[in-house]
């Protein structure tokens, strides 16, 4: 039988009660089992207590997910952030050089949200931090007192660059995506390839245009009830058979 190739999806750090323990959406998880049709593996958040290269050398691709935390703009030159701003400094220094170490052994890459704006700042890109406090800029962040399904609803176009990789996935120029997050890309990073906009010119997908295998990543949430929007289906399979495509040449 032919197995299933491995994705790696990076943990969040977090605190439960006094302890720290590392943590994926399962959201995620499933995207990657059922969506990209992978094995899903979760990696912890421990820097460089463990080998990165090891980890490298045992994964087909890797997802980084979204997170509530906001990466530390130290990593980007940017303004500190505001007094009781969630960060995780301990996922901030897996997650960046191993998008970076990841993308250049050609293994295939999707950011999610955070993992998005990880990859913008490992380009050497710089992020807004409250999106909705930029003149001529919507506010991108979801209804507090919404349900799930609100939350996760679709709720702006995106236009999708018709030479793009997104659009040869998908085949359509436009969507309709959620939104949760109130930080974005400022200046895109060195080497990026604009895929998709929100209306408001907010950058919402970029590939990595050298690279040599699957890098992309989109500020939306396609894992959230991912067989039910084809554009989240395309993204997915798109990933997993890049991964399934790595898998068979190692
Ligand atoms: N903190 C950043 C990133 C937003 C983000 O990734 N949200 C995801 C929330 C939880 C999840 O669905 O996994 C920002 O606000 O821009």
């Amino acid at each position: 039988m032919q197995t299933k190739p491995i994705i790696g999806l990076c943990a969040d750090r977090k605190m439960l009660g006094m302890h720290p323990f590392h943590a994926v959406g399962e959201k995620y998880i499933n995207a990657v089992i059922h969506g990209a049709e992978s094995f899903a593996v979760v990696l912890p958040s421990l820097g460089d207590a463990q080998s990165m290269e090891q980890t490298l050398d045992m994964v087909d691709g890797l997802l980084f997910t979204g997170s509530p935390s906001n990466v530390e703009p130290k990593h980007y030159a940017g303004a500190p952030s505001e007094p009781g701003t969630l960060h995780d400094p301990h996922r901030d220094a897996t997650t960046l050089p191993m998008i970076k170490a990841a993308i250049e052994r050609g293994i295939p890459v999707l950011g999610i949200c955070r993992g998005f704006q990880e990859m913008n700042v490992v380009f050497g890109g710089t992020l807004f931090q409250k999106v909705h406090e930029v003149p001529g800029k919507m506010d991108h962040r979801e209804k507090g007192d919404a349900t799930l399904d609100e939350q996760y609803g679709p709720v702006h176009e995106v236009h999708i660059q018709s030479q793009g990789l997104l659009h040869k996935w998908f085949g359509q120029e436009k969507a309709m995506v959620n939104s949760i997050h109130q930080q974005g890309v400022d200046r895109l990073g060195e080497g990026l390839q604009i895929e998709a906009t929100a209306p408001d010119g907010l950058i919402e997908a970029f590939s990595v245009r050298e690279s040599k295998t699957f890098a992309f990543a989109v500020q939306w949430h396609p894992e959230w009830k991912h067989a039910e929007n084809p554009l989240s289906t395309a993204i997915f399979k798109a990933f997993g058979a890049a991964c399934r495509q790595r898998q068979q040449q190692r």
